[in-house]
């Protein structure tokens, strides 16, 4: 047993899993400049004791190394002796996993989700219709209309992170900051990247529709403008 009554093949299967995620996504170059943090939970969930695997931070998250994660609990405080500290934005995932007894919660900074939230920033939520990919968050009815919310991108963490529970959607497991990046979780790391992969594929075709309706000409029928 380690902290918590973990077991170390729990730890060791929780980071496995964590590791080949993050080389996943930084494939998809999901990681510029060591931005983005990934999180699981290990144990139980208990809203008064709960722990979580997540990203060292400011390391290159393209890399691989044994010096990747470290072990926090419910408060973001590291709970094994380590000179690696916790990413920044610890303080956020610790919300998420409170408010929503989750199993994992991954942040990435792309471009199409940097742009669609600065669109929508003011608004303070991505509207979104009739895209297929909603069925990744298990919502079935058709062209059901789903809003992403979009928090602001202040400095101070814990700013950010009081926030989130005005505004989390039970039902939409996703949360932008303006210009910055999104935040996706589900009940388990599998969960949770499908949801971010459905995150992503939204915010791009939004970008690529909202270029198009700028930009289309009308066609005529021999298909010239
Ligand atoms: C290096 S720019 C990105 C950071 O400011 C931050 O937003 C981020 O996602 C990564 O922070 P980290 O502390 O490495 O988890
Ligand atoms: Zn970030």
């Amino acid at each position: 047993m380690t902290f918590a009554g973990i077991s170390l093949e729990h730890k060791q299967q929780v980071l496995g899993e964590l590791s080949l995620i993050k080389q996943q996504f930084a494939a998809k170059n999901w990681f510029p400049g060591t931005s983005g943090n990934l999180s699981m939970r290990v144990g139980e969930f208990d809203p008064e004791a709960f722990y979580f695997a997540i990203t060292a931070s400011g390391k290159d998250k393209s890399l691989t190394t044994p010096e990747d994660f470290l072990f926090v609990d419910k408060s973001g405080r590291a709970v094994e002796t380590t000179s690696l500290k916790p990413s920044a934005e610890t303080q956020i995932h610790c919300e998420i996993y409170r408010l929503t007894g989750c199993g994992a919660v991954f942040h990435v900074h792309t471009i199409f989700n940097n742009l669609i939230s600065e669109w929508f920033g003011e608004a303070g939520a991505v509207p979104a219709q009739g895209i297929e990919l909603i069925k990744a968050f298990n919502i079935w009815e058709e062209n059901a209309p789903i809003s992403i919310p979009v928090l602001p991108n202040y400095a101070d963490i814990p700013r950010i992170a009081e926030l989130v529970e005005g505004v989390l959607n039970p039902a939409v497991p996703g949360i932008l900051l303006r210009n910055h990046g999104i935040y996706a979780w589900g009940k388990n790391a599998f969960e949770a990247k499908k949801h971010l992969e459905a995150f992503e594929f939204i915010f791009e075709y939004l970008y690529r529709s909202m270029l198009l309706q700028n930009s289309a000409a009308p066609l005529t029928l021999d298909g010239r403008r």
